[in-house]
């Protein structure tokens, strides 16, 4: 079938040379591979280790990485599963379509962190918003019954951008209930469209076809129907290293997943070696490659080819807790909607109430801001963090300090699903992870580390945010339907007490793992540059969400296809298709020197 066109499944059939080699057929490499060879110039080869599969309804293991983290010392010693995509198409493939960007605020962090002139902000971003993700609006009848508006200017239409932002046909009524008591809790914005640059409480598009209300990934947004003879992919083949000729990225090595893993096969890039294994994969590439932090290459015995103490470091993800949970004393009566539609076209949830910290809590904001400001850096950094992680956490914190009493920045997110059921995520922790490959098993999983709370100041905002979600079932919507607690129980109350059941139930996972090979200065802890391009060698680049500095407080898929259009083109976009002679100067002044 026209899917399988250019799917390599046999080693032989590989090339000796491609101009861009690509580790990873997932979110972001699919969306490089596909525009690095739209104009047919250059030829590119993609190598993905999972298999090319459709997509499964729930949870797989045949389409999915999952590696316990080790035992979390803030979370009493749980061990939580870290799951990444492991198909064609990545994570996109597997993950739970809610689609909606960041703040102006929280991209805008990134250029503060990023180093003199960074053009990675919202206004550097927003072109690429546009470009990676076709939206088409919601019906009008589910606009009116449900208040959904949206801003234009904030996206995207091209013909050749086949990844979809849209609506289900369907809304449960029962949002209405839940939509009109959020709206009177005190401070709670509605922006025109929350992905303009505000936060607040909306409806988000999900990632799906509006034509056939299916999943759109990068899959089927950047392979299926392209069928380019320039474009290729190798699957069920996994990356074990770059190949350098001097410093200069020259290749990859490959071993196949089912088979002889002794067989190493090499291919080179002409051009550029690109890796978009995801946050959790990419960070080990370079690592076994001898880029990485010393200690961690000495304990696994790698010889080192450049000092860049960030690889793997400066690991974030959100996490999240199951409750509280309420059960109804009374049935509330079933709103009455317009709406018709089929429920089977809602893939998932898509309301939420996406706010601050001074509407999380507007009498503690102050002081927890103060508490965090007066942290020294280095105190909840791993003992031995290098003096450039430190610089670079402390920029972080500085650039944070501003915004942590600020509405805008998206401290929580609030899913309501139609039912008093709520599982807050925490979209900002300050706590950093790390993610290192194992000294006894290098070429196995890597040792995933959250250090879940090891920041208290993550706990103290979690806690806030239960409070919070109990304040909004207490107030005066649902006085008559006497919602009453069932998890954690009403008469865990004081701070000792949450804090004591939420170190019970947290999962610092949203599965949103970032930050391993951050885009900053090298000073600051940075493994990237401006154009993502590894620091220390040449034709060496990372384009996936590993880049990302500091996460923002929204799922992550929108924003790493952003990062890897902006890439790709680094076009001025204004509304206007890219222009791919454009695209093909930026390239090759990319791989010239
Ligand atoms: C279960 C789940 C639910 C999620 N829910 C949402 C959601 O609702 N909304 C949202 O916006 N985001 C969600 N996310 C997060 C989002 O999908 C990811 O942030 C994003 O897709 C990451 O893209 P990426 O390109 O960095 O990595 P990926 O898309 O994961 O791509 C990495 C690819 O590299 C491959 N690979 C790894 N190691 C190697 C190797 N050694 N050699 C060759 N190939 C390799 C992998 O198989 C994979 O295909 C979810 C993620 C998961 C896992």
């Amino acid at each position: 079938s026209f899917h399988s066109a250019n799917v390599i499944r046999a080693v032989e059939q590989v090339k000796e040379e491609y101009d861009y080699v690509i580790a990873g057929g997932g979110t972001a490499g699919l969306t490089v591979g596909d525009r690095l060879s739209a104009d047919g110039k250059y030829s590119v080869l993609v190598i993905e280790y999972g298999i090319f599969g459709g997509v499964l309804a729930g949870m797989d293991p045949s389409r999915e990485f999952v590696i316990p983290s080790i035992p979390q010392a803030g979370l009493n010693n749980r061990s939580i599963p870290v799951v990444v995509g492991k198909l064609v198409g990545g994570s996109s493939g597997i993950n739970g379509l809610q689609f909606f960007r960041g703040t102006k605020e929280e991209y805008d962090l990134w250029a503060q962190v990023g180093g003199n002139g960074s053009t990675w902000d919202w206004n550097g971003m927003l072109p690429y918003f546009k470009r990676g993700i076709h939206f088409v609006p919601p019906l009008e009848y589910l606009a009116k019954d449900f208040n959904i508006s949206w801003d234009m200017n904030a996206w995207g239409q091209d013909n050749d951008t086949r990844v979809f932002a849209g609506y289900p046909n369907y809304l449960q009524p029962e949002l209405k209930l839940f939509y009109e008591g959020m709206v009177k809790m005190p401070g709670i914005e509605i922006p025109k469209d929350g992905n303009a640059g505000t936060d607040g409480l909306y409806f988000y598009p999900t990632t799906m076809d509006p034509a056939s209300y299916s999943r759109s990934y990068s899959r089927t947004g950047h392979w299926d129907g392209i069928n380019r003879s320039n474009y290729e992919l190798l699957i069920s083949s996994k990356v074990t290293r770059i190949v350098f000729d001097g410093n200069r990225a020259k290749g990859l090595s490959f071993v196949p997943i089912n088979g002889n893993s002794s067989q190493i096969t090499t291919v080179r890039a002409r051009k550029e070696v690109i890796i978009a294994a995801g946050a959790i994969h990419t960070p080990q590439i370079l690592q076994l490659s001898g880029i990485g932090p010393t200690s961690v290459l000495l304990a696994a015995n790698i010889s080192q080819m450049v000092d860049l103490p960030g690889v793997g470091t400066n690991f974030q993800d959100h996490g999240y807790i199951r409750g509280p949970q309420f059960v109804w004393g009374a049935q509330p009566p079933v709103p009455v909607v317009n709406t018709s539609g089929d429920p089977k076209t809602g893939l998932t949830a898509n309301l939420g109430a996406i706010i601050g910290l001074p509407v999380i809590t507007p009498e503690k904001v102050e002081s927890l801001a103060q508490a965090f400001e007066n942290q020294d850096p280095a105190q909840y950094l791993p003992k031995d963090a290098h003096p450039h992680i430190v610089a670079g956490y402390k920029a972080q914190k500085d650039a944070f300090a501003k915004i942590f009493r600020s509405k805008n920045t998206a401290w929580m997110w609030l899913i309501l699903g139609g039912t008093p059921s709520f599982g807050p995520a925490h979209q900002h922790p300050m706590s950093r992870g790390t993610v290192y490959i194992d000294p006894k098993d290098p070429s196995g999983e890597p040792i995933v580390d959250y250090r879940a709370f090891s920041n208290p100041i993550d706990v103290a905002t979690m806690i806030e945010m239960i409070r919070f979600t109990r304040k909004y079932m207490a107030s005066e919507t649902f006085a008559a339907y006497k919602p009453k607690e069932g998890q954690p129980g009403a008469s865990v109350e004081s701070d000792a007490q949450l804090e004591n059941w939420i170190r019970r139930q947290y999962i610092p996972s949203v599965y949103h793992p970032v930050g391993t090979a951050a885009k900053m200065p090298r000073e600051l802890g940075g493994v990237v540059d401006e154009e993502l391009l590894v620091y220390g060698v040449q034709g060496l680049s990372v384009v996936d969400a590993s880049i990302m500095p500091i996460i923002p407080g929204c799922p992550t898929t929108m924003t790493t296809y952003a990062i890897a259009e902006k890439v790709s083109f680094q076009t001025p976009f204004n509304g206007v298709k890219a222009n791919h002679q454009q695209a093909a100067e930026y390239i090759k002044k990319r791989t010239q020197g």
